[in-house]
């Protein structure tokens, strides 16, 4: 298997020419012939680093997005006989705001799809409250990490999902949007979200890039020019997605055949069964 890691001398020039390349060293973009290929690694990903967190530190902290995300990760964790999800603490990377019987909350989603089929203890789910006005929300989200990471001037998750938009965005981070320029708040609010709905809470940039491992999900022929952009792109401000550079984390994007059509990096093809 061949990793950006991995190129050789020749290949270093077209590598340079494509990107930045301290956002490429340690990227490692996988592609798959399609998500029902994907599914399978990506469930292995998350055990794999659930499996070395609870050895290292005791229990294993995820970072959720929603979108397509939450029924292909819900599905193939169900798949596996012997998940103990009993020293998860789960958190979301975004979440809109509106209730959690709205089929547009997030969390909604992934309660009726996972977490009630799985033992996530109920204190090990981190989330908004959805009752609160949104400035609010998201001071009272940001307690929560915060008390959830007490150790951490800023959350490390050990692994964080996330998933892209087709104009580039990630978590409620949007193009252009101020709150990619956020260092301070580790959650912040927002209120004019161009995909709705439009009152939102985010992680900001500064937690996603501490994480010790970020995976990004992105399939579809839709996401084709996207993805491209983002992996490849040189000109003019990075979009959000491209943003995501763990400081000391890993970084995988996890695409499928037709996201990746326009690609000419350097990408991994593994087999079935792969592991990550
Ligand atoms: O809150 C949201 O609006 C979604 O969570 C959104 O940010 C999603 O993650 C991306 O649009 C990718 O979604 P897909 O993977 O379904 O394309």
């Amino acid at each position: 298997m061949r990793t950006d890691k991995m190129l050789q001398s020749h290949d270093f020039h077209q590598y340079l020419f494509h990107s930045d390349s301290a956002l490429m060293a340690g990227r490692r973009v996988v592609v798959f012939p399609s998500s029902a290929e994907l599914g399978p690694v990506l469930a292995h990903l998350v055990t794999s680093r659930a499996e070395k967190a609870i050895a290292s530190h005791g229990r294993f902290t995820l970072g959720l997005s929603g979108g397509s995300l939450v029924s292909m990760l819900s599905k193939e964790l169900l798949t596996l006989p012997e998940l103990d999800c009993s020293k998860w603490v789960v958190g979301f990377c975004d979440e809109r705001l509106v209730s959690f019987d709205d089929p547009e909350s997030t969390y909604g989603l992934y309660k009726n799809q996972l977490f009630s089929k799985v033992n996530i203890p109920d204190s090990g789910i981190l989330t908004i409250d959805p009752s609160l006005p949104v400035s609010e929300c998201a001071e009272d989200y940001t307690r929560k990490l915060k008390e959830a990471f007490p150790d951490d001037d800023i959350p490390v998750f050990d692994l964080l999902l996330l998933g892209m938009g087709p104009d580039g965005h990630t978590c409620s981070l949007f193009p252009d949007h101020p709150l990619l320029e956020e260092t301070k708040k580790i959650v912040a609010p927002i209120s004019d979200s161009p995909k709705p709905p439009p009152q939102r809470v985010t992680m900001t940039l500064p937690v996603v890039n501490s994480a010790c491992c970020v995976a990004f999900v992105s399939t579809g022929g839709s996401k084709a020019p996207i993805l491209k952009e983002v992996l490849e792109g040189r000109e003019g401000p990075a979009f959000p997605a491209a943003r995501v550079v763990p400081t000391n984390g890993e970084l995988f994007w996890l695409v499928d055949d037709p996201a990746a059509a326009s690609l000419t990096i350097q990408v991994e093809r593994p087999g079935s069964g792969a592991k990550l």
